[in-house]
């Protein structure tokens, strides 16, 4: 039945069939197409809410991640009764809910270099709807090898990006724009750096739309990278991208020269993986410039003259903060260091959300102060304070 409509699809689909442009032929492209989505997250959700609207034949979902509370600011076919619930699972229960009739494919693992060429290969157009740099250049070997567009999207804070890698005979791909890894401190997640829910709907919204484009003729097939600012005056600008870069590893005419994408380390190529702060929150016993949370509680509780320096943004701070804590945002603390240098004899602990900042801050006053000062960070930050301290402190 996928080269013809039945009767009730006409009713469903109408208002999208009439546009010009579409007609009935572009609604069996639509039929007979297959899309899959890795990352069910901020920019998944929205693009397959729409892609499953519009009719595709065939959606796959892929992502190994469960929901948590956090996501729902964003990731709009989560709830709170789907937390704790594999991300690809509750997208299907969301997606059957629009269409019960929808053909989904739930994978509940990561994409990773040994399960790319298989798991991708089933599908028609690529949207990558990841947030870290290691899957995004799997993603782009993956489909330049398998000969298929990649629309990809990416936003953070009030920005957004999005473009289609590998379309058509003369695209670029992902690594023709980007040959090298952002330093891992420049990768930061949502977690890290905020996001504001609306603008990954935004992008989000484009990437289906430019599959849809794709997929029914509609695309000009002109590569673009469109740049979104929220608080941009105009908020859109568009960039118009060159060909292919010859000498791209991936891509280039001068022969493909990365070897199997299975045996390609993408973390390692991506700077090895970041540690996860929160985690060391639990070492108990600190290194000499360092406390743990549980010490610093002892001491808050025993000792007269300490200082708390906290290092998040104002804004951060204005969410919560520790009690008697003075707020120095990291890049005034740096950029005029000898203005907080502790007086002597006092013990000062630097502090921030998540252990990593508060490093930074803590070696650059140490640096300046005289050797028997005590300046030590406080190790896995807030996060651990809330999990291993006061489970009354805010999480955010
Ligand atoms: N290699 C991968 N395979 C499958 N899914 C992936 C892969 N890498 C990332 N993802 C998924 O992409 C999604 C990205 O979405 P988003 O950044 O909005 O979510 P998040 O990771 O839950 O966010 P937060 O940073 O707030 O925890 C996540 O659900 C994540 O699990
Ligand atoms: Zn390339």
């Amino acid at each position: 039945m996928e080269n013809q409509l039945v009767l009730d699809e006409y009713r469903r689909y109408g208002r999208q069939m009439i546009l010009e442009g579409l007609g009935l032929q572009g609604q069996l492209k639509l039929k007979q197409a297959s899309v899959v989505v890795v990352g069910a997250g901020g920019l998944g959700c929205p693009a397959l809410q729409y892609l499953a609207a519009s009719g595709i034949g065939k959606i796959g979902i892929i992502d190994h991640d469960v929901v948590e509370l956090s996501n729902l600011q964003r990731q709009v076919l989560h709830n709170e009764q789907t937390i704790d619930m594999p991300k690809a699972q509750s997208a299907a229960i969301a997606l059957k809910r629009l269409d019960s009739k929808i053909n989904l494919d739930v994978v509940t693992e990561a994409l990773a270099p040994g399960n790319a060429v298989a798991l991708l290969s089933p599908y028609d157009v690529i949207l990558d709807c990841t947030d870290n740099p290691p899957t995004r250049y799997l993603l782009s070997d993956t489909a330049v090898a398998l000969g298929k567009p990649l629309v990809s999207g990416a936003a953070q804070k009030f920005e957004g990006q999005l473009a289609i890698y590998n379309f058509g005979k003369t695209g670029p791909c992902y690594r023709c724009l980007f040959p090298k890894p952002p330093a891992p401190e420049h990768a930061g997640t949502c977690e890290e750096t905020g996001i504001l829910g609306a603008v990954t709907g935004v992008i989000g919204n484009l990437q289906a739309l430019e599959a849809i484009k794709i997929i029914t003729g509609l695309h000009d097939g002109s590569p673009t990278l469109l740049l979104f600012s929220a608080l941009g005056i105009p908020p859109f600008r568009n960039v118009k991208l060159r060909s292919r870069r010859p000498t791209c590893p991936a891509c280039g005419e001068e022969g493909r020269k990365l070897g199997e994408i299975r045996d390609i380390d993408y973390v390692q190529f991506c700077g090895g993986a970041t540690p996860n702060w929160e985690k060391s929150g639990l070492v108990e016993g600190s290194p000499q410039h360092r406390i743990s949370v549980k010490d610093l509680k002892r001491i808050v509780n025993n000792e007269a003259k300490i200082k708390i320096i906290d290092v998040r943004s104002t804004t951060e701070f204005g969410i919560c903060h520790l009690p008697d804590s003075t707020n120095v945002p990291l890049k005034n603390l740096v950029s005029d260091p000898h203005a907080y240098l502790p007086e002597a004899k006092t013990q000062t602990y630097i502090v921030c959300r998540l252990g990593n900042d508060s490093q930074i801050a803590a070696d650059t006053l140490r640096s300046l102060a005289s050797e028997n000062t005590i300046i030590k960070d406080v190790i896995g930050g807030l996060r651990a304070w809330s999990r291993h301290v006061d489970p009354d402190f805010p999480v955010y």
